[in-house]
C-alpha cells in the first residue's frame, strides 16, 4: 500500500508553546483518516503543515512524495484543502471563484464542472452572488466545491460539515465515504466524534501537540468500543498525568 501522508518527528513550535511536538503518523492511500483531538491540541497546525502553510520547526514530512519545506508551492498544487474557516474572496461571486481557482490550478472545463457542484450542494441560485452576500453554509460549500472541483487525489480538511445543515451533512459525509472506495485519500480534522467513526478507516488522537492513539476505527469498534468513549477516555487520562 503507497503511503500518502508520512511525517517522521514533525515539530512545531510557537514561541514557548509546543503547538505540535515530534509526531510520527503515517495514511496509507485510499484512507479516510480523522485527526481528533480537543481545542488547541495542534490539528490546525498539523494541517498547515502538510498543506506547506507553515514551515515545521522540526522533523520532515512527505504528502504524495513531495517534501513539504522544500517544495510547499508542488503540495498546494496537487492536493486539494479546506482550511479551518476559510471563506472565499468577498469581491468575487461564487462563480468568478471558482473560474479563478480553474485558472490557478488550471482544470479544464470549469463551467461544466461547476454547475455539476452547484446543483450537488444546492446553491445553483447563489452562482452570481458576491461572496460577501453568501451565508456562512454556502461559503463553506463553495470552499467544499473548490477544494474537490478538480478531484485530487488527497484532500486534507480542517471540519469537513462545520456550518452545513443536516442534509447536506449528510450528502458530504456520503460523498466522503465514497471519494476514498476509488483510490483516493481523505484527511479531516474534526470535532464531531460520531461522525468519525462513521465515516473514517483511521483515525488519530492528538493531545496538547502528543500524539496519544493511532489506529483503524474497526479495530476499537472490533472489541466493542466506541470512538466517543474511547476518545474521552484517552484524553481525561492524560490531563491528569
Ligand atoms: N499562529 C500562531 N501563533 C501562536 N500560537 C499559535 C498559532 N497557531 C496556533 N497556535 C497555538 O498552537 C496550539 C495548537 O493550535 P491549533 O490551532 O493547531 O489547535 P487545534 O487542535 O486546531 O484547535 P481547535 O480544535 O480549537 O481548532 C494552541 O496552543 C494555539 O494557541
Amino acid at each position: 500500500m503507497k503511503t500518502v501522508i508520512n511525517a517522521l518527528d514533525l515539530s512545531k513550535n510557537y514561541g514557548d508553546v509546543k503547538a505540535v511536538d515530534h509526531v510520527n503518523l503515517h495514511v496509507d492511500e485510499g484512507a479516510l483518516f480523522g485527526l481528533l483531538g480537543p481545542n488547541g491540541s495542534g490539528k490546525t497546525t498539523m494541517i498547515k503543515m502538510l498543506t506547506g502553510q507553515t514551515r515545521p520547526t522540526g522533523g520532515s514530512a512527505s504528502v504524495l512524495g513531495i517534501d513539504v519545506t522544500q517544495d510547499p508551492v508542488g503540495v498546494r498544487a496537487r492536493v486539494g484543502i479546506i482550511p479551518e474557516q476559510e471563506t472565499p474572496p468577498s469581491f468575487l461571486t461564487a462563480m468568478e471563484y471558482l473560474e479563478f481557482v480553474a485558472a490557478v490550478r488550471k482544470i479544464p472545463d470549469i463551467q461544466a464542472k461547476a454547475d455539476h457542484w452547484f446543483d450537488f450542494l444546492d446553491f445553483a441560485d447563489k452562482k452570481n452572488v458576491l461572496c460577501k452576500d453568501l451565508s456562512r453554509g454556502t461559503r463553506q460549500k463553495l470552499m467544499f466545491t473548490q477544494a474537490f472541483i478538480h478531484e485530487p487525489s488527497l484532500a486534507l480538511i480542517d471540519e469537513p460539515l462545520i456550518n452545513f445543515d443536516p442534509i447536506i451533512q449528510d450528502l458530504v459525509k456520503d460523498y466522503l465515504a465514497d471519494y476514498v472506495k476509488h483510490g483516493k485519500t481523505i484527511f479531516i480534522s474534526t470535532h464531531i466524534l460520531e461522525v468519525a467513526e462513521e465515516i473514517c478507516s483511521e483515525f488519530a488522537i492528538l493531545h496538547k501537540g502528543n500524539l496519544l492513539h493511532t489506529g483503524p476505527v474497526a479495530e476499537l469498534t472490533g472489541r466493542g468500543e466506541h470512538l466517543p468513549s474511547f476518545f474521552l477516555s484517552l484524553v481525561r487520562k492524560d490531563r491528569h498525568v
